[in-house]
């Protein structure tokens, strides 16, 4: 459905995209994260034919829509945007922001569309409001509402939530992923958070500098780091010194452990082992002891910051019942799925 195939973007001498390629088929949800200034909204522009590419191409339903030769303009794409600030018609009710982009319609057929979308959308008795008089979420479900209204086949949402609070985010994005999925409607968000890209998204895309770093389901992203930036950038977690002692085991102060067999490392390589909150289980009958430096309830789990006997400090999520003292020492082991590695970064 939406093919980016080594897209590049500069603007004057500055490529700030660079040979981006990922795909999404009908009715997937990519989620495009990293930090500001990696060209995550440019991708967008391009996408619905602001922007120019420099080199590569973009594909809407095996058509081409942007390259070096080729530019459709935005209207004959059939792209609907929703932005961060909503960019609604305060002088408007609902119902005629919704209708905005469909003029052509007859006036009944608008009106059951009108109709149709503030369902979907869950607003059916707000139609008559202007704008000032909902939430910041209505006014959300509004814009999605009018995006949609033109039957787009790609929507774009460009940090749609990041003005509304951080725990009704979530429930917002689960929302509109269960719109979106039931309309299939193939659909790319920009995010600085991923826990919303978390709740959205099919496949997320981590940039940086331009680069896409990866581009994978969240599943991937967070178990299978391509990178040090992307084990960095995504979920918490630290990175613990290790040792290889061969290509299939690497010791470290949590013990020995196996994994499958590297055939880049070699014996007495020092690596650095990528360790999540999960990965550190609460067992009172373990040996190893550690110190609890900090702790953050987080209702059905604590996060607590430990300290290890070597001075190294990790995280562990333990169920909430599990309630320690800061400076307490706890039982814990390592509960590895599977290894991530790094050379170490510092040679220390
Ligand atoms: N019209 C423009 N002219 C020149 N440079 C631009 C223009 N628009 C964006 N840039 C630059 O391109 C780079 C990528 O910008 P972009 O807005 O795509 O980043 P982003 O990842 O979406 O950032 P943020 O998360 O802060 O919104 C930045 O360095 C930005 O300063």
């Amino acid at each position: 459905m939406l093919a980016i195939e080594q897209l590049a973007i500069a603007y004057g001498p500055h490529t700030v995209v660079k040979e981006i390629s990922f795909a999404l088929a009908e009715g997937q949800i990519g989620c495009l994260v990293g930090p500001s200034g990696c060209g995550k909204t440019t991708i967008l522009r391009a996408i619905a034919g602001f922007e120019a590419p420099a080199a590569g191409v973009v594909r809407l339903q095996g058509q081409v829509v942007s390259s070096v030769n080729t530019q459709v303009v935005p209207e004959k794409r059939k792209v609907g945007m929703v932005f961060q600030d909503f960019a609604l018609f305060p002088h408007l009710t609902v119902a005629d922001n919704i209708a905005f982009g469909i003029a052509k319609l007859s006036k009944a057929d608008k009106a059951a569309k009108v109709k149709a979308l503030l369902k979907l959308v869950g607003l059916p008795d707000l139609g008559q409001r202007y704008i000032h008089q909902l939430s910041g979420g209505q006014q959300q479900r509004v814009a999605l509402a009018r995006a949609l209204a033109p039957e787009p086949k790609v929507l774009l949402l460009d940090e749609p939530f990041s003005s509304l609070d951080a725990e009704f985010r979530e429930v917002l994005a689960r929302d509109i992923r269960t719109i979106l999925k039931q309309l299939q409607i193939t659909a790319v968000l920009v995010t600085h958070d991923q826990f919303e890209a978390f709740a959205m998204a099919d496949m997320i895309g981590v940039m940086q500098l331009g680069q896409l770093q990866q581009w994978a389901t969240p599943y991937e992203l967070y178990h299978r780091p391509a990178s040090r930036f992307v084990a960095d950038f995504v979920g918490r977690g630290v990175m613990l010194p290790g040792t290889m002692l061969d290509p299939q085991q690497v010791e470290t102060c949590l013990g020995i452990f196996q994994q499958r067999y590297l055939p880049e490392t070699k014996a007495g390589d020092r690596v650095d082992v990528l360790i999540r909150p999960d990965d550190i289980v609460h067992d009172d009958d373990s040996a190893i002891k550690a110190t609890v430096l900090d702790k953050s309830f987080r209702g059905s789990h604590i996060l607590y910051t430990l300290a290890l006997s070597g001075g190294e400090q990790v995280y562990c999520l333990a169920l909430s019942h599990h309630n320690h003292a800061i400076g307490e020492q706890i039982g814990i082991r390592l509960d590895l799925d599977h290894l991530v590695l790094f050379p170490r970064s510092h040679g220390v």
